[in-house]
């Protein structure tokens, strides 16, 4: 296994200077008390989390057929920093075997992973065929994982949206997409469902709406012609919102479709993964309190509101207006509570205030419509250390304060953080890149963060590192590095386990 001989070396050497770190105590009210998992309950899920397009590489292997993520780093290198894709990735396809190993041998509970939805399904619909190669592919990956004892989260859509469809009726810009998502996650839940008992039906609808819709700087890449960022098509201020609607319509088929015809056998729960960064009023002062409100609304909001009482926030519907899709009674009633858990990506927290001149009232965007000026420093200081990705800063306390605040305003939803990670840059020595001292004190914090949250009463069950391996980082390529795991790219991928996740092995001790 290639994380033997050198590996083992490594570790030990780590291993002993953990112990520096794990014997940390953890200060609550005066009482300091050891800082290792049995601060939490028995049954909380500690883990780690990927994603098939940053990892599986065999892009046209075994039957599966394109996605917008293989046409996209195909046909727009140039939005790609390293002008790399995810044609082999880490290879993880064909070495999960090993790489499950790795993570039993570093004490997971559970392991977070996607399926490729052109692997089932390669032209994206049940009518032009099923995959059987991609069905073996994925009962294999689950039993591996199941067979070690490891608690296996799908999300069952992370981005990679067949290009057929996209071909058809531009994806998730058409109502059309619910009835084929359907049709695909049907599959799954018949296939997987005996096994799997945490499905997410997407990641970060935020991201894939602006990112892929506005920006312009993910798949499917469509932007309007004034951000000059070579979109083939595209109109910033409405057709996020139109995806984003869609995509919400998509899990409500989802769950209803699980909770019908599969949860009363099966006994899973099906849930949903969304992004936030925690918003600080810069002042005080009541308007920057209304900004960091705004703020809130229109990233985490904009999906959680929906899923919790029906309907868009407030600020939404005022300040995007027409713009904005409306719910019909039968598809606010579809979406309203149709998740058993919340799945909660968390990086980095903004300051927020007003916006200090009049909004843009020509080159409209979802990305600016909450008129809230979003900063990462306040008089001269940063809101937290910096990291190797630049609008990334270390920001535990938002953790904590995002989730008492969606305790506080969503009916303190069962939570589970699905990702949560730091990144370097430009790393390429494998001594440098598994000696992350940064990265051990980021997850030290950030999970006493979560633990302070966890006594505030939030119903957090489960805490997954973003990432197992170092991987695909979308627009940024290899360039970036956010594993507890170092890949080796300049020598046939070789995995190495990083300090962080010695650390975590240490931590995870029962
Ligand atoms: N980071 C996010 C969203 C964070 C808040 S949104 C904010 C706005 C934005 O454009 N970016 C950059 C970005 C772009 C694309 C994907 C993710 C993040 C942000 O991070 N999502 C998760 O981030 C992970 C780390 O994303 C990296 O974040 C830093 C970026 O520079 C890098 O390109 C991206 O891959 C991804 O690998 C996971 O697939 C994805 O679920």
């Amino acid at each position: 296994m290639a994380f033997q001989g050198s590996f083992l070396l490594i570790s030990l050497f780590f291993l002993a200077r953990t112990e520096l770190f794990v014997a940390a105590k953890v200060p609550s009210q005066n009482i300091s008390i050891p800082f290792n998992r049995t601060i939490f309950p028995s049954d909380f899920l500690f883990g780690a989390s990927t994603s098939t397009y940053q990892y599986e590489g065999a892009w046209n292997e075994d039957g599966k057929g394109p996605s917008i993520w293989d046409t996209f780093t195909h046909t727009h290198p140039e939005k790609i920093l390293d002008r790399s894709n995810g044609d082999i990735a880490l290879d993880f396809y064909h070495r999960y075997k090993e790489d499950i190993k790795l993570a039993k041998f570093e004490g997971l509970d559970a392991f977070r992973f996607s399926i490729a939805w052109t692997r089932i399904l390669p032209q994206g619909k049940l009518s032009k065929g099923v995959n059987q190669a991609g069905i073996d592919h994925y009962n294999n990956l689950i039993n591996e994982i199941v067979a070690l004892g490891i608690k296996p989260l799908v999300t069952l859509f992370h981005w990679d949206l067949p290009q057929a469809l996209d071909d058809e009726y531009l994806g998730f810009l058409s109502p059309k997409i619910v009835d084929d998502y359907r049709d695909f996650v049907d599959i799954c839940f018949k296939h997987f469902g005996d096994r799997i008992k945490l499905w997410a039906t997407m990641n970060e609808p935020w991201i894939y709406s602006t990112m892929g819709y506005d920006g312009g700087s993910l798949a499917p890449g469509r932007c309007s012609a004034w951000r000059n960022n070579n979109c083939s098509a595209g109109n910033s201020a409405t057709e996020p919102y139109i995806v984003g609607h869609n995509m919400l319509l998509a899990h409500g088929a989802a769950a209803k479709l699980y909770r019908e015809k599969y949860k009363p056998t099966q006994k899973g729960e099906i849930g949903i993964v969304l992004v936030s960064h925690w918003f600080e009023p810069f002042s005080n002062k009541s308007e920057d309190k209304r900004a960091s409100k705004r703020a809130l609304d229109f990233m985490l909001g904009w999906f959680l509101h929906p899923l919790t009482y029906g309907h868009y926030p407030r600020s939404m519907r005022k300040l995007v207006g027409k713009r904005l899709p409306k719910f019909t009674p039968k598809e606010s009633k579809l979406v309203k509570d149709s998740f058993d858990f919340l799945g909660m990506n968390y990086y980095t927290s903004n300051f927020a205030a007003p916006l200090s001149t009049p909004p843009n009232t020509v080159n409209i965007s979802s990305l600016t419509d909450n008129q809230v000026n979003q900063t990462t420093s306040r008089n001269g200081r940063l809101i937290g250390d910096p990291t190797g990705v630049s609008i990334f800063f270390v920001a535990p306390m938002g953790l904590q304060k995002l989730l008492v605040y969606t305790k506080n305003y969503y009916k303190n939803p069962t939570v589970y953080i699905t990702e949560c990670g730091m990144g370097e840059s430009d790393i390429n020595k494998v001594a440098k890149g598994v000696n992350d001292a940064q990265r051990v004190d980021f997850y030290q914090r950030h999970i006493k963060a979560l633990y302070r949250a966890f006594k505030d009463g939030v119903n957090v069950k489960g805490f997954f590192a973003w990432s197992f391996f170092d991987n695909f980082e979308w627009g940024s390529g290899y360039t970036q590095r956010f594993g507890i795991n170092f890949i080796d790219y300049k020598n046939n991928l070789k995995r190495y386990p990083k300090r962080s996740a010695l650390w975590m092995k240490k931590f995870l001790l029962k």
